[in-house]
């Protein structure tokens, strides 16, 4: 462990426990102090522990591990995922065509270009009906992909719910055959346009799905192929599939699933929502790659959501951090947000192949208020864990007519925050419940039910609207942060090695449970398990 983190762990040593209000009594500026804002976004983190100290021993962390090196090496297309041997270049889909990033010393700008323009007239052309499959304007749309090949657009199409104009869109990801059967159920094939997005194009739920979508297609109609489009980074497979090359969406292997949104992997939202408003989209993530590229630490979003990271999970040990957006659009984030975080940082090996030396990546997780109020917030109230919360709301809803319960919702939000900081005593539970009547022992009983810990550490992300530009913005910030985290934590955020040994046990599983091969080799429960599921 490096002095940094020792300054850190110590510097912690002398704060915990110390109630975050007192901090707001020795700075009334705290709140601006605290907070960081970049193109209309504002991050709040002075609900926190975190002091003039803690932020100065942070982000000498941060300066420490390499971070504007590292930084730099990313967008200027280095090959910074040591495991793969590639570069890291989602920055590139939305950096715009003045700029020019060479991978083994060619440029991937103009072929980024190139692929944007096709994808934006693909989609205007299913938007206008001109492009008609075998005969009729296209309906429906239906994206067959899985992990970064579906949260990304499928997050993305709900969050942009009020710009949707185009085509109904619908999403298929999970082998589960009932996934596939409720989305076709209703549709005419006729009128169907499918998408498989699979950047390696061997993914098995995404082909098996795609073998259905394709049987139940030819049912109908005469060449099923000319309603098919893939995006993917494997040109041969796609032909070899019978996708036409006019048909077929490219990019290269430096863009990572997780972080494909932003090119040909959106062409389901750019249908949804139209080639113009997805630039939108880009440039409000193209104006959080300039911020992030330019601000100092100090003032640098994304550098303080991921020490705000760091500060909650490896040094005062929270194994989960809640993203609590207050818009029923994002409910899909916190999902996406899993893939990003967790299969991004979930890793305990250092990139020279040691062990970390602390905590990996933290556990992601959340769902939107006000529902989650009704659900789980009566643990992150009460419980015995601390779960740092991270808000999300925008002053502004979409329905001016529905102005009030959007003023009811922000008024939740801001109620959570300073009730997880504030908390309340056992002298205020006391005087609460004298006022309804107990005494004596069961008053006391009664009151210590009622006492809320407080001093629990939260964020708020607040915009003005959720909109393209600004889903774009919130997506990189998040990105930014993982890169950020994942520098300081000194690992490989580019790979995701962990999930190879269950697909392998998946396909060795499947012999044994259609009863071609014995469950001899197999643990005794995973061979009870199979002769209770088997056929
Ligand atoms: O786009 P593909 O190649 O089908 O992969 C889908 C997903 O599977 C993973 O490789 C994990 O299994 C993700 O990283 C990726 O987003």
């Amino acid at each position: 462990m490096t002095d940094k983190w020792k300054a850190l762990r110590e510097h912690h040593a002398q704060v915990a426990g110390r109630r975050i209000l007192t901090l707001f009594d020795e700075d009334p500026g705290r709140a601006a102090g605290f907070s960081v804002r970049a193109d209309g976004l504002l991050f709040d983190f002075s609900k926190t522990n975190i002091d003039a100290g803690g932020r100065a021993a942070l982000i000498a962390l941060a300066e420490a591990s390499g971070l504007a090196e590292k930084r730099a090496a990313m967008f200027s297309g280095k090959k910074i995922n040591e495991t793969e041997g590639r570069a890291v270049l989602h920055v590139a889909l939305r950096a715009g065509e003045a700029h020019r990033i060479l991978v083994d010393g060619r440029d991937v700008i103009p072929g980024i270009a190139e692929t944007l323009r096709r994808c934006g007239a693909f989609a205007e052309a299913v938007r206008s009906g001109a492009f008609t499959g075998q005969g009729e304007r296209i309906t429906d749309v239906v994206n067959i992909g899985i992990g970064g090949s579906d949260l990304g657009p499928a997050m993305a199409v709900l969050a942009l719910a009020p710009y949707h104009d185009g085509p109904r869109v619908h999403f298929v990801s999970n082998v589960d055959g009932a996934q596939v059967h409720d989305v076709l159920r209703g549709l005419n094939p006729e009128t169907t346009l499918v998408i498989v997005a699979s950047k390696t194009f061997t993914t098995i739920e995404t082909m098996t799905n795609a073998d259905t979508v394709r049987r139940w297609m030819a049912g109908r109609v005469a060449d099923p192929a000319a309603q098919f489009a893939a995006v993917s980074t494997a040109a041969d497979k796609t032909a070899a599939y019978g996708i036409a090359p006019e048909r077929v969406f490219g990019f290269g292997d430096w863009v990572g699933g997780r972080y494909s949104v932003w090119g040909p992997i959106g062409l389901a939202l750019m249908i949804a929502i139209g080639p113009e408003r997805f630039g939108e989209f880009l440039s409000g993530a193209r104006a959080m790659d300039e911020h992030f590229l330019a601000a100092p630490f100090a003032a640098n979003m994304p550098v303080a959501l991921a020490l705000t990271g760091i500060w909650h999970n490896q040094i005062c040990g929270y194994p989960t951090r809640a993203v609590l957006p207050y818009e029923q659009r994002l409910s899909r984030l916190p999902a996406y947000l899993q893939q990003l975080e967790m299969e991004s940082n979930g890793k305990s090996v250092a990139l020279d192949g040691s062990d970390l030396t602390v905590q990996s990546g933290p556990v992601v997780w959340g769902e939107p208020g006000t529902n989650g109020q009704h659900a789980f917030y009566q643990l992150i109230h009460q419980g015995s864990r601390v779960v740092p919360c991270e808000f999300i709301v925008a002053r502004h809803g979409h329905e001016p007519d529905l102005a009030h319960q959007h003023l009811l919702l922000v008024a939740n939000c801001l109620a959570q925050s300073e009730a997880l900081m504030r908390g309340r005593s056992l002298e205020e539970a006391r005087a609460l419940m004298a006022a309804k009547g107990p005494e004596g022992e069961e008053l006391e009983r009664q009151a210590r039910h009622r006492v809320f810990p407080g001093n629990r550490p939260s964020t708020t992300l607040a915009m003005e609207k959720l909109t393209p530009f600004t889903l774009g913005q919130v997506l990189a910030l998040y990105e930014h942060r993982v890169f950020v985290e994942g520098v300081i934590l000194g690992i490989n955020s580019w790979d995701q090695w962990g999930v190879e040994l269950g697909k392998e046990l998946a396909l060795a599983l499947q012999p044994i449970l259609e009863g071609r091969e014995s469950a001899g080799g197999k643990d005794g429960s995973t061979a009870a398990l199979v002769a209770f599921l088997r056929g």
